[in-house]
């Protein structure tokens, strides 16, 4: 057999002789698991990537659904073949399960860190949704993608062991409509097969419903009454508020809520059971009603002390400081609890991104204002701690971050030079222009819900 004719082209960029093939049967080694060099759409330059799966279009070509290594999973995507550098390819290793590389790699170091405390984020999840007069059956989408998982007797569906599923790696909603926005999830969400193969799912703004086309949703807004999420205003103040959703109380809302977000939150272990949970809802208003922005989702009772299980702003709204806005509402509630709170483990890139930034000004803060009160006196980590509601662990983690934890002489100082003061001072000035939450506007009680006796059933 002789070999298919291949042009050699030299790649300045990357110093790598591209074969192109002209024998489309190359394509047929690149199988899943391998890696390769790939031209990235988005930034228009070479980079190793994984083939998740590929898939044989009806014109016969071949597409590939990749991963960039050491990127995020929401740049995966589809890609032809002319866009793959074959010279480049490496198989996956033998006797390995396909797709070790990808599982070998230091994905995301935030990652790791959720690994090392053993628990993986939650979030409440199934679309139970009453999809019966659009003829679509939801629970089949679920025995789809759970195949072998049976839930458990408190009616979870922990998804553990099942997330590096091929088929949970590849987003498969194309794109939703959402009041005004048309967007492009980022990751996989169990919505039912019957919508994930049309070009877009239109959702209610107001209740989540999910359906399968324009008609649909025009003839469900007509009967839903709803003009903003359920539950409890528990704060307005300029357009903005904040609904407090109980996951028992308003289960097909919270399980909507779920599922919406899982487009946008990658690593989610994916539970039928919403009833631990409540959700915040972040509105912003106009004559139509009450317009979802974000939300966090927060376990009723959590041993680990966690104030935040979830959070999310709709990609629409994102970077206009929503998600600072939401994070600084989940540290109001647990100041009013008298707690100190933290997110739960792993944090996403840009979750890590948005806490940093919120710990490191909510520290400085507190700093300044306390040498303001107490010109002379020292700080601890347990002040701090307090009256910021941070959890210890995360304020020593900002000020080791902002190199302002100094061992001297046997223990720890906090010490701030004065260009780090100057900085600061200057960007506390700059975040007074941004929205703040007014705890004034905040009407809000904890409930004690770990309080309640036992029923004892022998
Ligand atoms: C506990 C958990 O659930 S972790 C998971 C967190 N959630 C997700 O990853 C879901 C998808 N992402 C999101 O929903 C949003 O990106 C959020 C919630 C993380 C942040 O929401 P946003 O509204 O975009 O954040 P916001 O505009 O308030 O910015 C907060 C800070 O993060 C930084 N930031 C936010 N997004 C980005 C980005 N894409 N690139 C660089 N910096 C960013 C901002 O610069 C800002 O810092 P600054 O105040 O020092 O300038």
């Amino acid at each position: 057999m002789t070999e298919p004719k291949k042009e050699i082209i030299e790649d300045e960029n990357h110093g790598i002789s591209k074969k192109i093939p002209t024998d489309p049967r190359q394509y047929e080694k690149v199988t899943e698991g391998c890696r390769l060099l790939v031209m990235m759409a988005s930034q228009e330059e070479e980079r190793w990537a994984e083939v998740i799966s590929r898939c044989r279009a009806a014109n016969g070509s071949i597409k590939f659904y990749v991963h960039y290594i050491d990127c995020n999973r929401r740049l995966d995507e589809w890609v032809q073949s002319d866009r793959l550098n074959l010279a480049s390819c490496e198989l996956p290793k033998k006797g390995g399960k396909k797709g070790a590389h990808l599982r070998e790699e230091n994905r995301d170091s935030n990652e790791n860190e959720g690994k090392k405390s053993g628990r993986k984020r939650k979030i409440p999840l199934l679309p139970m949704d009453d999809l019966k007069a659009e003829s679509v059956d939801p629970l089949q989408a679920i025995s789809t993608m759970t195949s072998g998982s049976t839930p458990s007797l408190r009616g979870s569906m922990s998804m553990v062991g099942h997330s590096e599923d091929a088929m949970t790696r590849i987003r498969n909603v194309e794109c939703i409509e959402l009041g005004r926005s048309r967007i492009q999830p980022w990751y996989f969400a169990p919505y039912p097969q019957q919508l994930t193969s049309l070009d877009c799912i239109y959702i209610c703004e107001f209740c989540l419903k999910y359906l399968k086309s324009k008609t649909c949703l025009k003839r469900h807004m007509e009967k839903c009454a709803m003009c903003h999420p359920p539950g409890n205003q528990i704060y307005s103040h300029d357009k903005l508020s904040f609904f407090e959703i109980d996951g028992r109380k308003n289960k097909s809302y919270a399980q909507n809520l779920c599922l919406l977000a899982k487009l946008f939150l990658d690593h989610k272990t994916l539970y039928y059971d919403t009833d631990p949970f409540l959700f915040y809802v972040l509105t912003e208003e106009d004559e139509k009603g009450h317009h979802i922005v974000g939300y966090f989702s927060k376990e009723k009772e959590s041993a680990e002390e966690y104030n935040v299980a979830c959070i999310l702003v709709l990609p629409p709204f994102q970077k206009k400081g929503y998600g600072s806005l939401l994070i600084e509402f989940s540290y109001e509630l647990s100041k009013i609890e008298q707690k100190t709170g933290s997110p739960e483990k792993p944090l996403s890139d840009l979750g890590l991104l948005s806490y940093r930034s919120y710990w490191s000004m909510a520290i400085m803060k507190e700093l300044f204002a306390f040498k303001r009160r107490h010109p002379g006196e020292d700080i601890t980590v347990q002040d701090i701690s307090q009256s910021t509601s941070i959890k210890r662990e995360d304020v020593v983690s900002t000020l080791q971050q902002l190199d302002l934890y100094k061992y001297y002489k046997g223990s720890y100082i906090i010490v701030i030079s004065d260009e780090k003061r100057q900085v600061y001072e200057k960007r506390i000035e700059a975040a007074k222009k941004k929205t703040r939450i007014n705890p004034a506007a905040l009407q809000w009680r904890p409930k004690e819900y770990g309080k309640k006796r036992a029923q004892i059933m022998f």
